[in-house]
């Protein structure tokens, strides 16, 4: 057993589970079955670099307060750092350290050169006014000018942030360097280097997951019973392109709970009445109001939990009546209840998979900003399904061959092609 990395604890994630010692015992699983030596678990069990900063901001009432940012960069073995910022108040050191090893894995499993990393601040943006928000974003950008860059680590959106916030992370980047520099971010607006199809990639990529995963039962996606939580960036994605394909979305959910329709919900009608109402469900005339308890617990054939982590847990697993849970957030499923799944025959399609879709056309995003060639639409969604498709593929041909479940399979092919790495590039001291 590997003596896991320290790193100081500051507020519990939301289940009371650590997503840092979850993320360890996935990677000890996969450097077990690979038979990876103890230094290079040692090495790729700790974040290379671990930055927080002081936030300081003076409020629109003007009282001042200092908030924590943080950045960690687990790996940069394959390439420049990447991953995704969050603005959201259960966000610890230890959640953005989880959350940056696996972006390591994920990049590595989809064949993209990157390594993985994280940032985060610990706030409620709802509590904010946009130009606090802007401020605050600036501040965090200014304070992280020398730890990312196009070649060194590049940010994107996560929960809480949109292309928005990377604008505002793009100009303050540029301003201080004195040039424009669009490839110090990807996910950010089409009028300043983003890319077609990226605000929808995450989504796309769970449906071609789904969609793949079905094929291999002989089924389609039409009819399909789906359930979803959260109706954001990535939820609302994946529920639009789901119901376009013919499946039923059963049930739909955001922070404030849940909406259920026995025939299915009109998606385009919800999201309609989202884009009028704030970005809230509450009250969408055509629906049941359910808690978000009871919408995993639904009987359905395809279960996206699109939110936070540690969702499904040693509580509720016995209850989850889905055939296929495909992990549309990162780490919504606990070590614990992803045995029981696992156990049961339930196919757990995981997150490093079934939401790369994201990072994938971040990559895309980057590719075109640095050759200054931009594609069309079609031309991003197909390079991205094939890299989907053949992840996927990789991923069930690993599992046939050593017969592992595939949360296991993606694992020793993420980490097994970052091992290989880190010993021809002979990074041992
Ligand atoms: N944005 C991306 O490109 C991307 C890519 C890959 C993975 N992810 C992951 O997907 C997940 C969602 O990210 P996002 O970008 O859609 O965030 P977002 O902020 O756009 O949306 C999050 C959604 O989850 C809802 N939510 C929050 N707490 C909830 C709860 N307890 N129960 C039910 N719903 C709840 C929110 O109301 C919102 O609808 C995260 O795990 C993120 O790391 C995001
Ligand atoms: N935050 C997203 C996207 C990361 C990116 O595009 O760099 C993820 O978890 O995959």
């Amino acid at each position: 057993m590997v003596s896991m990395p320290t790193l100081p604890l500051e507020g519990a994630s939301p289940a009371h589970i650590c997503p840092f010692d979850q993320a360890c015992s996935y990677l000890e699983a996969a450097a077990k079955e690979l038979r990876l030596d103890q230094g290079t678990l040692e090495i790729l069990s700790h974040p290379r670099k671990v930055v927080t900063v002081s936030i300081p901001v003076r409020l629109d009432n003007g009282d001042i307060r200092v908030l924590a940012g943080h950045r960690v960069q687990h790996s940069d073995i394959l390439g420049p750092y990447k991953g995704g910022t969050r603005y959201h108040p259960a966000v610890t050191l230890r959640e953005v350290s989880a959350l940056a090893m696996l972006m390591t894995w994920k990049c590595a499993l989809l064949g993209i050169p990157y390594g993985g990393a994280k940032g985060g601040i610990a706030i409620n943006p709802q509590h904010y006014s946009v130009g606090e928000l802007e401020k605050i974003t600036r501040r965090y950008t200014s304070e992280l000018i020398k730890d990312i860059g196009p070649a060194v680590d590049i940010p994107a959106p996560d929960v809480g942030t949109s292309a928005r916030e990377m604008a505002w992370m793009m100009d303050t980047y540029s301003v201080n360097v004195g040039h424009a520099v669009p490839g110090v971010v990807t996910g950010k607006p089409i009028s300043i280097g983003g890319s077609r199809g990226r605000e929808m990639a995450t989504g796309r990529g769970v449906m071609i997951i789904v969609r793949e995963a079905l094929a291999d039962m002989g089924r389609t996606l039409e009819g399909v019973k789906v359930v979803i939580q959260g109706f954001g960036n990535v939820g609302g994605a994946a529920a639009e392109l789901l119901y376009q394909a013919g499946a039923k979305i059963l049930a739909v959910s955001t922070g404030a709970g849940g909406l259920f329709a026995a025939d299915g919900l009109d998606i385009p009608a919800l999201k309609a009445y989202a884009a009028e109402n704030h970005r809230s469900i509450v009250g969408f005339p055509q629906a049941v109001a359910i808690s978000n308890a009871e919408l995993l617990t639904l009987p359905c054939d395809v279960l996206i939990p699109a939110a936070l982590e540690n969702q499904i847990t040693e509580e509720n697993v016995d209850q989850i009546q889905a055939q296929i849970v495909a992990e549309a957030a990162n780490g919504p499923v606990t070590l614990e209840a992803n045995r029981v799944l696992e156990g049961r025959g339930v196919t757990v399609l995981p997150d490093i998979l079934a939401n790369a879709g994201g990072v994938v056309v971040s990559y895309l995003e980057w590719v075109q900003g640095l050759s200054y060639l931009f594609w069309d639409e079609e031309r991003v969604n197909r390079e991205m399904e094939h890299l989907m498709v053949q992840a996927y593929h990789q991923v069930i041909k690993q599992s046939q061959m050593r017969q592992v479940p595939l949360r296991l399979a993606a694992y020793t092919l993420g980490v097994g092609r970052v091992a290989q790495a880190l010993s021809d590039r002979g990074l041992y001291p």
